[in-house]
Formats: C-alpha cells, structure tokens, sequence
C-alpha cells in the first residue's frame, strides 16, 4: 500500500473534503469511467473546457465530440491505449486546453475510470515562458560570474585622505542611489573603475551583477557580439549555444563602459539605442530583450572636443553626460599619495614576504613627483620598490625605469645633453629638467600656471624644482 493511501486512511479526511481538494485543484480535473460517462468536472475544468457541469456529468466523452463540443477525445484515446495519454483538444469555441488522462485500474488490472487533469493552453505557455526567462537569467548569470572570475579582483580598496578625494566620495555616495549614468573623467589611472565600483556598492543593485568593460580592449570586429550577445549559428566561430553580451550580463546591475570615448561611430549609433529603448537584440536573433542596466561611462580623453572633431556622436555625449565628475589627477591631491603608497607597500610586503616601509626622505620624494600615469604608476612604483630592496631616494631614478604612458621629450636638446654627460643618472636628469623648464620659462614669459599645465604639475611642485634647481629670475625681467 502506498504511503500516501496508508496516510490518507489513518487520517480522517472525509468524502466532502476530498471533493473541496478536487474543487480548489488549480488544474481543472475531470473523471470518467471506463467507458468514458463523465461522473465529475471541477469548477476549472468546466470553465476550461467551455460546458456547464449539468451538459457534462453523465455525457459521454465520444458523443461530446460528435456533437462538435471538441475536436477529439484525450480520454478516449487513453481508455483505448490503456495508457496515461496527453493532447491538445480544441474547445468549440476556439480555446486550446492541454489534457493529460489517466486510466485507474483495480487490483485485477480492469480499468475502472480515468481522470483527467485540464489545463488551458496559454497558461501552459505563460509556465513555459516563465520557466524560459528563469533558465535564460541563469544563464546569464553563469555568464557574468565566468566574465567576473576572469578580471583582477583585487580593485575594490579606495584610499583617500584629499580634501577633493573625499569630496567626490561623498559626492558619489549621494548620487548612487539614483539608477542616473555617471560619467567620470580623468587621466588614466586616477582610479575611475575603482570608483564605478564604489557608486555600484553603494546603490541599490549591490547584490546584482558588476560588469566592467574596456571598451578600447576589445576588437573591432567583436565589439558588436560582446556587446549584445549572439544567437546559436549567428557567425562562425560562434559558441553552439549562443551567447549573452554585457548588456544582458549586466541586466538589473551595472554596466561600467570604460574608454567610452574609444568606441567606434557604428557602434556608438547601437549603444545609444539600447541605452535608450533598454532592449538588446542579440546578432543572428529576432526577439527584443528588455533589459534593466545602470550605466558608469568613463574616459581619459575630452569627449567635448571628439564631439567637435565628429569622432563621438553628439547626442550620445549629452546622453551619457548626466552626472559628470571629473577625478584629479594625482599630483593635484598630494595628502593621498603616502597613504596610497603605504597601502601597497602593505600589499606587497604580503605578497612577497618583505618588510619595507617608508622613509620620511622617501615620502617627500613620491609628494614631490608629477605622477604621469597616476595611482597605477604609484602601484608600479612601490612593487619595484618591494621587489629590489635599497635606498631609493629619488623617483627620478626610478621612473626612468618604470615605463609610462606619458610621452617622451623629443628634444635634439636632450640628445646632446646625454652626449655632453660623463656623471652619474641623477645629475642628468637634473639638467634635463632644468633645461626645459628653464626653456619654458623663457617661451612663456614666465606665466607660471600656464608651464605648470604643460609639466603637467602643481605650481607649488614647479616653484619647487626651479628651487631645487637654482632657476631664478634674473633682476628686470618681468
Ligand atoms: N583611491 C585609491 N585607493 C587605492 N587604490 C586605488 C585608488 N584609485 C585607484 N587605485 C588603484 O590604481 C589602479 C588604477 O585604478 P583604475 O583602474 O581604477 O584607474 P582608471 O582611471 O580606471 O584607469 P584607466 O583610465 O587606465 O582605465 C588600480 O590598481 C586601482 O586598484
């Protein structure tokens, strides 16, 4: 006896309420004989299948279809095969109802009824379709945390001690709670990612996906496919499957479009409409998938000027031009570079089990550099430090070592100053310094913010070098 049965007998269920449980079944259920005489019809069942109860208890089901009630017998059928059978029967009224009939049989084998469980066909679909966007959001997911796993992770910690640096976190924190695009500016390594991140932490989707993006590392020819995903078959090399761009990866979280400023026109015109309408459709597909993204555009470049130059669609520029916040450049917020440094040396030192810290010598040296490639070049800078051990006093020395973004001085100069030199590295550098600020000076009349934005420094940091390097001003020039 099965335990169900021998439940249902230690219980004192009653007859009315088996017919309560039958009556609330959300299925609709119908029971025949084994002729097929309707015997009961639940509420659901006479509803989907478009007869009072009064037309259909006692009816038989091969006389029902007869009459053009419906288009075939899935009762009849199973009482037939004597087996469980499914079909779609048509209602004369046109509806569509999935039937799926049992036949019961006695402990001789004979058949003695079937029931039959009733559902609508639409209703089937809206399962499916449920069942469909479930399997689709975890594939999805599968695919953003495949993406995740693939980055650096360790970009979350932000340290700042500046004045301007805190003012923008706090700044950020407010407008993070607002699904608005941010758009941030900044020389490269200034630290936009690590901020996405933070507004995408402090907003309402931190529990959802994070998908960075840069878009000047990706190739031409598959920015379309990363982007908005593919179907099965869309183009060769494709992944059997198909598979989902970053909009969808990032659907109901954030998408952080680095070197927004890099991407090419065709793909700018797709990536204001999706930005626009939410929906993506994928390269080879026909649906429209709706999507829920927050955006974070970052980039190095003036995004106003490539508007000028037609190089960035216009009204994709005031599109994602929502929340501008412009991050200074390093140099511009001197009290974050020891503690910025401090921080990596920690890392470091874990890293490759050394025990450097720094020098007060060696903080007024890092306070006292230009930074060029920023809090990246600090990091570059204090894990070469780690790694060879020594006295080192003058970043000058270093950064000649430590390849930077910025360009190097083409200057015929420079060639015949290194030519000319016999001493060591540290008084060359000092005399290339000193000859091209000296030049500047002299070109620029001594307009010292102005050759200040040149160096690419502070003119605190510039009035400094022209102390250190003995430049002064000679008694009536202006
Ligand atoms: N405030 C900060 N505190 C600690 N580490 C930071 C901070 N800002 C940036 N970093 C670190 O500096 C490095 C560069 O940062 P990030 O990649 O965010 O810069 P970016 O401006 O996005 O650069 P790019 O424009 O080249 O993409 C990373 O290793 C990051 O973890």
């Amino acid at each position: 006896m099965a335990e169900s049965q021998r439940l249902f007998k230690k219980t004192t269920i009653s007859f009315d309420q088996m017919i309560d449980v039958l009556n609330n079944s959300s299925d609709g259920i119908m029971v025949t004989d084994h002729l097929g005489n309707v015997t009961y019809v639940s509420p659901v069942a006479y509803q989907n299948m478009g007869l009072p109860e009064s037309e259909m208890i006692g009816r038989n089901v091969d006389d029902l279809v007869k009459e053009g009630r419906y288009d075939h017998s899935v009762v009849m059928e199973a009482i037939i095969k004597g087996e469980r059978t499914t079909g779609i029967v048509t209602v004369k009224e046109g509806n569509r109802v999935v039937s799926t009939c049992t036949p019961i049989f006695d402990e001789n084998h004979k058949m003695v009824m079937t029931v039959t469980n009733v559902r609508v066909e639409s209703l089937m679909d809206k399962y499916l379709d449920e069942l469909n966007s479930v399997k689709a959001k975890s594939r999805r997911y599968k695919s953003a945390i495949e993406y995740i796993g693939s980055l650096d992770k360790n970009r979350n910690a932000i340290i700042a001690e500046s004045p301007s640096m805190i003012e923008i976190l706090s700044y950020l924190e407010k407008v993070a709670w607002t699904n608005s695009t941010v758009y941030l500016q900044g020389e490269s390594g200034t630290g936009k990612e690590v901020l996405s991140r933070f507004i995408h932490n402090e907003s309402q989707r931190c529990n959802e996906p994070f998908i960075p993006v840069n878009c000047a590392a990706i190739p031409t020819e598959l920015l379309e496919s990363e982007f908005f995903g593919y179907e099965k078959g869309a183009f060769s090399g494709a992944l059997t499957k198909g598979k989902p761009g970053f909009f969808e990866m990032a659907d109901t979280g954030t998408l952080f479009l680095d070197e927004i400023g890099d991407m090419p026109l065709n793909l700018q015109t797709k990536l204001l409409r999706t930005i626009e309408s939410g929906e993506v459709q994928r390269l080879g597909g026909t649906n429209l998938i709706k999507t829920d993204v927050r955006l974070i555009v970052a980039t190095n470049k003036d995004l106003a000027l490539k508007v000028k130059d037609g190089s960035f669609r216009e009204d994709l520029y005031y599109r994602i031009n929502v929340i501008p916040v412009k991050i200074p450049p390093l140099r511009e917020r001197i009290e974050d570079i020891v503690p910025i440094a401090e921080h990596f040396i920690s890392q470091f030192n874990k890293k490759y089990d050394t025990g450097l810290s720094l020098t007060s010598e060696m903080k007024k040296t890092l306070e006292a550099h230009s930074w060029p490639g920023n809090i990246r070049e600090l990091r570059n800078l204090i894990e070469r430090m780690v790694i060879v051990p020594g006295s080192i006093n003058d970043i000058a020395e270093l950064t000649i070592a430590v390849p930077t973004s910025e360009p190097v001085l083409d200057s015929t100069a420079i060639q015949e100053k290194v030519a000319q030199h016999s001493g060591d590295l540290k008084s060359l550098v000092k005399a290339v310094e000193k000859e091209y600020i000296t030049k500047l000076l002299n070109e620029k009349e001594w307009r010292i913010n102005e050759i200040a934005d040149i160096l690419g420094i502070h003119r605190s940091m510039l009035y400094r070098k022209m102390q250190e390097l003995g430049i002064q001003k000679k008694v009536g020039v202006k």
